[in-house]
């Protein structure tokens, strides 16, 4: 059996069959904390921030890490202390940048329902720019920032019509997407929110989909904004920046193979030059391509269960912890924590959860030399996992550690049934 290559992953490798997150044995960690287990590796998440940071040398460049990816508070303060901004999208995760210290001025706030609470909180907070998604929003953000005698920052997300070529659910800028203002009424929606009291125009945005690994989408919806910046700007509306979202894809297999982020960069930064705007402030809103191969999830099996037509891997991670295979039959590659020091053969297993859904299931058809009580490592697993898990049947989410070097800490303490039932209340 030929143990698939760990993609992407300069951060956790084998050193003699065993399994490290940086310095750090894998199954010791497992040992003291239990499993499931997420363990992310700061150093993988400031490689991959130094890619873009590297790509934008010399611009005025403000990253504005899209924290729906994973908003644990720690991750969180790795990227404030990093000098990160923070695309959020909802008033909770605005509480939760608060609470990681980092600076409101470089928050913006995405999605296409934000509540009149909401904009007044992230107004009070004196974040730096909603990225408004409808007309309507416009006028009540208007309203709630002229009622609290402000005026609200807007950018306005269009939408470029641009196919990205990923999976149908997470594709956000084609035509009968919910996001963002078509192209065509761009111009006129910019007029109508310049003439609102309450707000102050900034900005435009755009944010195509996820999990993108290809260039051209990106350069397409390039020239499809810039055009709306020129029409925009010749009606007499400044833009002082202009915010491309985020998007890039990483590698989950040797299938997906994006560009570095400097790389996707350098080619976009010489079209923003060649077409004059270059000196422009520019924003993103990476999330996926910052934390996705910056973590993994540690899971030991239960049970091995033949059967005729297939044979089950019973692991003690699920689906309310690894939601995607589930939601977009996303793939995650399963190694060993411990290799065996000689191959076999291997079985082919449907490698799944304990949770009573057939589509509780991690990874189809894999070939594992696997035992009960072995543990495996589901990789990729920095990105929207923990930030998508759930308590369904249940089930309490797992720990989290973050690996610095030879050091592990714990970030977030194992979830315990009463932690899920907690805030209920019975009848008297
Ligand atoms: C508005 C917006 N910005 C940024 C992101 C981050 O995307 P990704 O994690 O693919 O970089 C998303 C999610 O797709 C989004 O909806
Ligand atoms: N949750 C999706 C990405 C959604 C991006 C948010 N707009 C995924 O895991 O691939």
């Amino acid at each position: 059996m030929t143990l698939p290559a760990l993609p992407g992953h300069p951060h956790f490798a084998y050193r003699d069959n065993a399994l490290f997150a940086e310095d750090v044995r894998a199954s010791e960690l497992a040992a003291t904390y239990g499993t499931p287990l997420f363990i992310y590796s700061k150093t993988a998440m400031l490689s991959a921030l130094a890619s873009y940071q590297r790509g934008f040398e010399g611009r005025d460049a403000q990253i504005c890490y899209a924290m729906k990816a994973n908003s644990s508070l720690a991750v969180l303060q790795v990227f404030a202390r990093a000098d990160c901004g923070f695309d959020i999208v909802s008033g909770g995760e605005l509480e939760r940048v608060q609470a990681a210290g980092g600076d409101l001025k470089k928050v913006i706030f995405s999605g296409v329902g934000k509540t009149r609470a909401e904009m007044c909180q992230a107004l009070a907070a004196g974040i730096g720019c909603f990225n408004v998604e409808s007309e309507a929003e416009l006028d009540v953000l208007s309203e709630v920032a002229v009622a609290m005698k402000l005026r609200a920052p807007v950018s306005i997300r269009v939408n470029p019509n641009v196919d990205p070529k990923t999976h149908p659910y997470i594709s956000t800028g084609l035509k009968g997407n919910k996001f963002g203002v078509a192209h065509e009424d761009a111009l006129r929606i910019y007029q109508h929110a310049a003439s609102l009291e309450g707000l102050k125009v900034v900005g435009i945005d755009c944010h195509i989909g996820s999990q993108i690994t290809e260039v051209t989408p990106y350069l397409d919806a390039m020239d499809r904004v810039l055009d709306l910046v020129a029409a925009i700007e010749a009606a007499g509306i400044a833009l002082a920046h202009i915010d491309f979202g985020g998007g890039l894809g990483i590698n989950y297999s040797a299938d997906d193979m994006p560009p570095e982020a400097d790389a996707l960069w350098r080619q976009l930064l010489a079209k923003l030059d060649a077409r004059g705007y270059g000196g422009k402030k520019l924003m993103i809103e990476p999330g996926r391509s910052l934390v996705g191969n910056a973590g993994i999830c540690i899971t030991e099996v239960l049970y091995l269960k033949p059967g005729e037509q297939k044979n089950f891997c019973i692991i003690d991670a699920a689906m309310n912890d690894l939601p995607r295979p589930a939601m977009y039959q996303a793939f995650h590659a399963i190694v060993p924590v411990e290799r065996a020091a000689t191959e076999t053969a291997g079985v082919i297993y449907d490698v799944v959860g304990p949770v009573c859904e057939s589509g509780d299931w991690i990874g189809r058809d894999r070939i594992l030399d696997v035992a009960a009580g072995d543990q495996l490592a589901v990789m990729s697993a920095g990105a929207y996992c923990m930030s998508m898990a759930s308590n369904y049947n249940t089930r309490g989410r797992a720990a989290e550690l973050l690996v610095d070097g030879d050091l592990a800490r714990l970030i977030r303490a194992r979830e315990t049934a009463a932690d899920t039932f907690r805030g209920e209340l019975l009848m008297p």
